[in-house]
């Protein structure tokens, strides 16, 4: 925390007590929410409502042509459940997200079982797949539709206790479901993945695996295997993937990632040895992985992504776009390269 106050704007670091006791309070309103049924749905009667529609979010395109995601108030989302024949209290189903500046609650809805198209018309918007949806609204709501679809992908797959068979229920706040029968309780799982820019000093090195779109390397990724550290992960799948040992490791940041399912992304830096650099892809996992110069990374972090890539001709270079964390570790890779730590 000290690192980052470092870094803020002297306007942010003088309003940070205040801030600060914000998010505290805001902080507990939310884990009270989690624990207190009453409290949620008094909280979910006078919050917001997004939607989504067998997973889709629902997006409206404003006046500017800016796409963004609608919340409903409660009755609002009431009123227009009854008029397309369904009971109002299908609200109830919401799950909590998280909570506004004001401590307005915000929950998501997934209203699959009506028609697309009259939900559609009645909120003036559309239902859009998640990727489309989360490259295209803006920064702080794209982490919140992609938390909104991988909780309610999560209470869709575990209806059902894996021990007992028998129906599992959930909380009002959607936070975990139950079984009664056995007393397991079951909470929103993600798998944690390590991603990784490796570089020799000079260079760093990408790779790409078959399914991405032409011409696009990204930093090397692998799942956790169970009672690894990320450490231990990072290490391993470097070498499983380009033969390489890494030296040294320095973490950089970490986000969630939806696709393909919730993913836990923690994000580092690692080096090798300059005279341990030949690379040695492993191709069942990855189709090419090599290194490249600053000059080249410069050229692709300019690129409008994805670029016209015509098919006869070698496809241009690009990298993850912006909101992705092999984009900043990309960049943060091309700062330590031009501005390199002198140690003071
Ligand atoms: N946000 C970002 O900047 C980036 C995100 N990513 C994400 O990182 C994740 C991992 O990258 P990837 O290189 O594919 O991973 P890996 O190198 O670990 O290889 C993927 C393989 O791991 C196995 N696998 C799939 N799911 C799991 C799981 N939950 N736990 C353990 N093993 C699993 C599968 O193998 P099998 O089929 O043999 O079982 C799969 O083919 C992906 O979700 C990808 O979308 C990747 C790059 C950039
Ligand atoms: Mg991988």
């Amino acid at each position: 925390m000290l690192r980052c106050l470092r870094v803020l704007p002297a306007r942010v670091t003088r309003n940070f007590s205040r801030w600060c006791s914000n998010y505290v309070a805001r902080m507990r309103f939310i884990n009270r929410l989690k624990e207190d049924e009453g409290a949620c749905l008094t909280a979910l009667e006078s919050g917001d409502v997004f939607l989504y529609h067998t997973l889709a979010p629902l997006l409206r395109k404003t006046q500017q042509g800016v796409f963004q995601l609608p919340l409903l108030p409660f009755k609002d989302l009431e009123g227009i459940l009854n008029r397309l024949g369904k009971d109002g209290s299908m609200v109830k189903d919401s799950v909590l997200i998280t909570c506004t500046e004001q401590n307005r609650a915000l929950f998501c809805l997934d209203v699959g079982e009506l028609d697309q198209q009259a939900v559609e018309k009645e909120c003036g918007g559309n239902f859009v797949d998640l990727r489309k949806a989360f490259f295209t609204l803006r920064g702080e709501e794209a982490p919140l539709v992609a938390r909104g679809q991988a909780l309610l992908r999560w209470h869709q797959g575990n209806g059902f206790c894996s021990a007992s068979g028998k129906p599992t229920t959930r909380n009002q706040a959607g936070s975990q479901r139950v079984c009664h029968s056995n007393g397991l309780v079951y909470y929103p799982k993600m798998s944690p993945v390590i991603i990784t820019l490796v570089s020799d000093g000079k260079r760093c090195l990408l790779a790409r695996q078959a399914s991405f779109p032409r011409g696009m390397f990204s930093a090397l990724a692998g799942f956790c295997d169970m009672g690894e550290t990320l450490e231990e992960t990072l290490r391993r799948e470097v070498a499983e993937e380009v033969g390489l040992e890494v030296v040294s490791v320095r973490y950089s940041g970490s986000q969630h990632w939806p696709f393909p399912q919730s993913s836990f992304m923690v994000a580092c830096h690692a080096t090798v040895s300059p005279g341990n650099t030949q690379v040695d892809v492993d191709h069942e996992e990855l189709e090419e992985a090599r290194w490249f110069t600053l000059e080249e990374i410069r050229a692709a972090l300019k690129l409008r992504t994805p670029p016209r890539n015509p098919r006869d001709q070698p496809p241009t270079i690009w990298v993850p776009p912006s909101y992705a964390i092999a984009h900043k570790l990309i960049r943060e890779w091309v700062d330590d390269q031009e501005h390199p730590y002198d140690g003071k």
